[in-house]
């Protein structure tokens, strides 16, 4: 095991003092607290009760009393103060009612951004700060890298786990306060420091389901939530023009997809547009569902207030994609982003996050609002 923490560039510059730890409950935030803990760090562990879910879903749910049980437990252990913060409220309105509305509108939501956003970074870490603390510390795995003149975020080192596409919308002033501990780490060697350290929760599985639509379909999540007139049903159109059929509302639909559309046709369809107007979605076949670039609002700068002209760099369209090549020039307010690709992508998805790179560098990004042709 290479040294943690005292020789980590996540922790390096940052001044031993008071720490935040957000405790989910999962073995990655309880590795962080205990690595800070043993680093000398003056830990405080919080957890955010952000939604309450029915009981048969009480053990799938992020914030359910078995985590908050969880994290108690691990806080105690390692002998920090532990608070539970009840920002339901919150999360209703800036997570769970900005899920449906997305899919509403027939745009594809990122909740684990609009969190990261409006609850960790923002609501959590005003709050850390004014209980006296220097730093909110997460279980995410990226980095924050302190060693030049300039504090920037980076990718984690764990390809498979790095999250750094969720936080692109981290305030950049905030960015000195954050300590990402798991940033250098492997998944592996989380486990393995979670045995070492010997956590109550050093074998607890991991979590990949939205964290409020415990264990059920988002679909059925979000249809549930809306009211008849609320829907756009619509026709399901080929990209030749033909009517393929019909549909009870564009909610039901994502950009890229292919299964659950009730149609039979003789190759695979997928969807390529959602027309939230007359509740029109386009499909095509798998060849069609390409773009030259896209255009990105709410942009959020990391590495600098605003790009200083048009600016070569790479862009992530979703979680699970490779950053690819892409040339980046910004509006008058620098809110807006226009994207074009080196290379046509596919499945330009409105709603998701397009996250610009230079190397592991994030050096910001914006949600995406249309694709262009
Ligand atoms: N309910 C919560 N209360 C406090 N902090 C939270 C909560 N949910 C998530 N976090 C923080 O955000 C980080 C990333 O959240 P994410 O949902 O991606 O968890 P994860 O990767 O499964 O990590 P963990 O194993 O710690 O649950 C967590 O490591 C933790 O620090």
């Amino acid at each position: 095991m290479p040294p943690l923490l005292e020789d980590d560039e996540q922790i390096r510059g940052a001044v031993k003092g008071r720490v935040v730890v957000a405790m989910s409950g999962g073995v990655d935030s309880s590795v962080a607290a205990a690595l800070l803990a043993e680093a000398g760090y003056d830990t405080v562990g919080i957890s955010m009760r952000l939604y309450a879910t029915p009981q048969e879903n009480y053990s799938k749910s992020c914030c359910s009393p078995d985590d908050l049980f969880d994290a108690r437990t691990v806080a105690s252990s390692l002998g920090m103060p532990f608070y539970v913060a009840n920002y339901q409220e919150a999360f209703r309105e800036r997570v769970v009612d900005y899920f449906i509305e997305e899919y509403r509108r027939g745009r594809t939501p990122n909740p684990c951004v609009a969190c990261n956003n409006h609850l960790k970074f923002d609501i959590l870490l005003k709050r850390s700060l004014a209980l006296g603390s220097k730093y909110l510390a997460t279980g995410h795995y990226a980095r924050i890298d302190r060693s030049g003149d300039r504090v920037v975020l980076k990718k984690g080192l764990d390809d498979n786990k790095d999250q750094s596409y969720f936080l692109f919308g981290i305030p950049r002033e905030a960015l000195p306060r954050i300590i990402f501990p798991l940033g250098g780490l492997e998944k592996d060697e989380v486990r393995a420091e979670a045995h070492r350290l010997e956590l109550e929760t050093a074998d607890k599985p991991e979590s990949h389901e939205i964290c409020f639509v415990a264990g059920g379909d988002y679909k059925d999540f979000v249809a549930a939530r809306l009211a008849q007139e609320e829907k756009t049903p619509g026709r399901i159109v080929h990209t030749s023009g033909e009517v393929l059929g019909e549909h009870d509302g564009i909610h039901n639909f994502t950009i890229g997809q292919r299964k659950g559309l009730g149609l039979s046709y003789h190759e695979p369809l997928y969807v390529q547009a959602i027309r939230p107007n007359d509740g029109t979605v386009v499909v095509g076949p798998k060849g069609e569902a390409f773009s030259r670039g896209l255009v990105a609002e709410e942009c959020n700068w990391l590495s600098f207030e605003r790009p200083s002209g048009p600016m070569e760099c790479e862009v992530k369209i979703r979680y699970r994609s490779e950053a690819v090549p892409a040339l980046v020039t910004v509006g008058a307010d620098a809110k807006t982003a226009f994207v074009e690709f080196a290379d046509p992508q596919r499945a330009v998805t409105p709603g998701q996050a397009a996250v610009f790179y230079r190397g592991d560098e994030v050096l910001g990004g914006g949600w995406i609002e249309e694709a262009r042709d």
